[in-house]
């Protein structure tokens, strides 16, 4: 291929947005930094400060939909390449799939992503020989956008997830769980009290947990009651470990793992003594950041719950242990790409050595809720049947369809939470569904 040179690149509009969302998605990629840490906080891409409002949506949606879609969009886009994705030059691929991206599922002009994307090739010392490539592949996706079968999402779950949950949970319920994936979910939030007001306020609908869902777009923080201290962000299924407790007002609670505190701020409202303990000091800090904005009154503890000698046992014990989160993909599109099935090792150790550390807090007749955002059934139910067959103090408190808002499909047949991405369905896809997670509730005898 002929030597190109590389372009100084011209600002024009639009251009910024897509080249921030090129270097997300390779920092998710190649990098392996996870989406939500290159959105915010520290390690946040110096770049987004620049855009506006409109254009950091375009490319949070952008990179998000990349992610969602990688195995659908690297199908289609490298069956145009007679040699495969130019391994020279790695940022090709990815510029290839933004722009696919925005061909497919985007409302931007085939020509503006197209020039787009030739221009942010043209401008990258190793790309810039395939701005021609660039070209003429995405011309040839606009072209098959009509008779392209972008449905299948079975290809956006790498192999060896889609083949556990195929062995877990059997073919048609791994393939909705997959379908589930494939949709841009809506905002969910845990309101501190009146939810029907709530609902009318941000154009959303109460759910039979209790979350308000919303589409409501734009910078959460911007959204009405976010500075007030109305409400948090929270999945629908992760705010159902805390209703496991019941009765709590008064009750000395731990959150052995509780950044960045959704659970604990539940715990809290509902009147419990909570003491929130989390390994990392920068989460402890967004937690006590959350819980002023909230204005709730919480310990915090910065320590790792292995090596945390607290002076007293408590009623009850949160452990919303660390795992794969692959339950959250829904939300978190970066999370297949980014784990693997030796992670699940990893995790699977350190949550049974947590759930015996939550299990010497108890006071006798205390009552321990363990829950992951995992769908692999090492992190959920295995970890408790290993945990009743190795600790003879404790025993399952089985969870009842009433608990969990009459849904009894949330609820296994040893009384254990499992839901599942594809559960609470709705006729528009970005309405329903809710991220998959485990509960667990035991008790410790009396002494
Ligand atoms: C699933 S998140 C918790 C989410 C939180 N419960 C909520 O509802 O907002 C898991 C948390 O466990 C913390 N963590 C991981 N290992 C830990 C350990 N050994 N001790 C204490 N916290 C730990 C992580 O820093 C992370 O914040």
């Amino acid at each position: 291929m002929a030597r190109a040179r590389i372009a100084p690149q011209v600002e024009v509009p639009g251009l910024a947005a897509r080249r921030i969302a090129t270097d997300i998605v390779d920092g998710v990629l190649r990098r392996r930094i996870a989406l939500d840490d290159q959105l915010s906080g520290k390690s946040a891409h110096l770049g987004l400060a620049t855009l506006a409002d409109r254009d950091r949506a375009l490319m949070r949606r952008l990179a998000a939909t990349v992610l969602r879609r990688l195995g659908t969009l690297r199908h289609l886009v490298g069956g145009f390449l007679d040699k495969g994705f130019p391994a020279d030059a790695p940022r090709t691929e990815i510029i290839l799939l933004v722009g696919a991206a925005q061909i497919l599922w985007l409302d931007v002009p085939d020509h503006a992503a197209v020039d787009l994307s030739v221009r942010l090739a043209q401008a990258d010392r190793r790309a810039a020989r395939y701005a021609g490539l660039v070209n003429a592949v995405l011309r040839r996706v606009a072209q098959a956008r009509a008779t392209f079968d972008a449905a299948d999402v079975t290809r956006d779950t790498p192999e060896w997830l889609l083949k556990r949950w195929r062995k877990t949970y059997g073919d048609d319920t791994a393939q909705a769980i997959a379908a589930a994936n494939g949709h841009e979910p809506a905002l969910d939030l845990t309101v501190k009290q009146d939810a029907a007001n709530w609902a009318e306020r941000l154009h959303g609908e109460v759910l039979p947990t209790g979350t308000v869902r919303t589409s409501a777009q734009g910078a959460i923080s911007l959204l009405p009651g976010f500075v007030e201290g109305a409400w948090w962000v929270q999945d629908a299924a992760a705010s159902i470990p805390a209703h496991l407790f019941g009765a709590i007002a008064g009750k000395d609670v731990c959150d052995l793992c509780a950044a960045p505190g959704g659970k604990s701020a539940q715990l809290a409202i509902a009147g419990a003594n909570v003491i929130a303990v989390d390994r990392s000091p920068a989460r402890i800090a967004r937690l006590k950041e959350n819980f002023a904005r909230l204005k709730l009154n919480v310990e915090t503890v910065a320590a790792d719950a292995l090596e945390w000698q607290p002076d007293r046992r408590f009623d009850a014990v949160l452990l919303d242990a660390p795992c794969t989160a692959t339950g959250t993909i829904r939300r978190h599109p970066d999370v297949p790409w980014l784990k693997s099935e030796n992670d699940l090792g990893i995790l699977t150790a350190l949550q049974s050595r947590l759930l015996d550390r939550a299990a010497n807090l108890l006071k006798p007749g205390g009552t321990l809720v363990y829950c992951t955002c995992s769908l692999e059934p090492e992190e959920g139910e295995a970890q408790i049947a290993d945990l009743l067959a190795r600790d003879p103090r404790l025993t399952r408190a089985p969870i009842t369809a009433a608990e969990v808002f009459g849904h009894a499909e949330f609820v296994t047949r040893k009384g254990e939470l499992r839901t599942l991405p594809h559960y609470l369905p709705h006729a528009d896809p970005r309405w329903s569904g809710l991220d998959g997670f485990f509960a667990a509730r035991l008790t410790r005898k009396p002494d």
